[in-house]
């Protein structure tokens, strides 16, 4: 497979803070690649350096071979990017948004994708309706039709769905499934878990400018997540040795989680349970998951 997204050692400060680190990762052509982190961990610094939007301090970034500073127009035009801001002309009506964005593209005759990318997300009766009445939702379904309309082969989605109803969340999803079936390389980011979960084949999670786990979703489920068990006690009471080192307590202070090193560690963790006199009340069975993964992964401060 070749690459589609190289970046290689990029550093970028603004002032004294080093908002990217030294960040290195090769993203596959056809990938469907998560880029997870919390607030202020560098993905929008990384997204925008990848687009030519900010200029790194040292290390590179290329798009399908075309580095994205020395060969800026090939870059640009390989790479369609759904930003987090909403910025529109208000006076232009959709059509002319997306004609517009076309233009800029050099693509004249472009109507027929238009259509289609309108009718896959269910905007086609908003055509004609100006940027400025449209609905924060809706704007944002703008955004993405304006980042497909040159059909790029890198498609950068920056927390897509944020403020976005269920229903056009999984239009989307369905929509972009079906661009990386027909080959569209995808990154995403987005502070919704389950959905990374869901459709990323690989991620990367960053923390403070570096990349700090990147594996595949399945490996990173399996190394840093497992079966939990939640209890609920019929009343508060302070557990002691090997279970009060593993218990994470809730605020009522008779539920807790409990880490299960696989699901034959469910029986011995309810019989201690017992033993030590609690009465279990309720109880649930957690597969592993991803913020679980993110939760461990930020408090250790990563495995490299
Ligand atoms: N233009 C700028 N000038 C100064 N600091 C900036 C600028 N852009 C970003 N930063 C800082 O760089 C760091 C990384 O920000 P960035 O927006 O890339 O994070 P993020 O991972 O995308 O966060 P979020 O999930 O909140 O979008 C933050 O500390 C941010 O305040």
């Amino acid at each position: 497979m070749a690459i589609a997204v190289s970046i290689d050692r990029v550093v970028k400060r603004f002032g004294a803070l080093t908002a990217l680190d030294g960040v290195s990762l090769a993203i596959e052509e056809g990938e469907f690649f998560g880029l997870l982190g919390p607030n202020g961990a560098g993905k929008t610094t990384l997204i925008s350096c990848l687009a030519g939007l900010a200029r790194p301090d040292s290390g590179r970034l290329s798009v399908l071979g075309r580095d994205v500073v020395d060969d800026y127009r090939a870059a640009r035009r390989l790479l369609g990017v759904v930003p987090q801001e909403l910025v529109f002309d208000p006076f232009f009506t959709v059509r002319e948004t997306l004609r517009f964005q076309s233009g800029y593209f050099g693509l004249t005759r472009n109507d027929d994708w238009i259509d289609e990318i309108l009718a896959a997300l269910d905007l086609t009766d908003k055509a004609n309706t100006n940027m400025r009445r449209l609905s924060g939702g809706m704007k944002r379904r703008v955004l993405v039709a304006q980042a497909l309309v040159h059909k790029p082969p890198v498609i950068v989605l920056d927390e897509p769905t944020a403020g976005v109803d269920v229903e056009l969340r999984q239009g989307l999803w369905t929509f972009v499934r079906k661009l990386n079936g027909q080959g569209h390389t995808i990154i995403l980011t987005t502070h919704y878990l389950e959905e990374a979960e869901a459709l990323c084949g690989r991620i990367a999670m960053m923390k403070q400018g570096r990349v700090v786990a990147l594996d595949t979703t399945a490996n990173l489920l399996a190394r840093f997540s497992g079966h939990a068990l939640w209890v609920r006690l019929a009343d508060p009471r302070p557990l002691s040795g090997e279970l009060a080192a593993r218990a994470r307590f809730e605020d009522d202070g008779r539920s807790l989680r409990l880490p299960l090193s696989g699901a034959a560690d469910l029986e011995p963790t309810l019989s201690r349970l017992r033993e030590s006199g609690c009465i279990v009340e309720d109880l649930r069975v957690f597969p592993p998951d991803l913020e679980e993964v993110f939760v461990n992964l930020l408090r250790e401060g990563g495995h490299g």
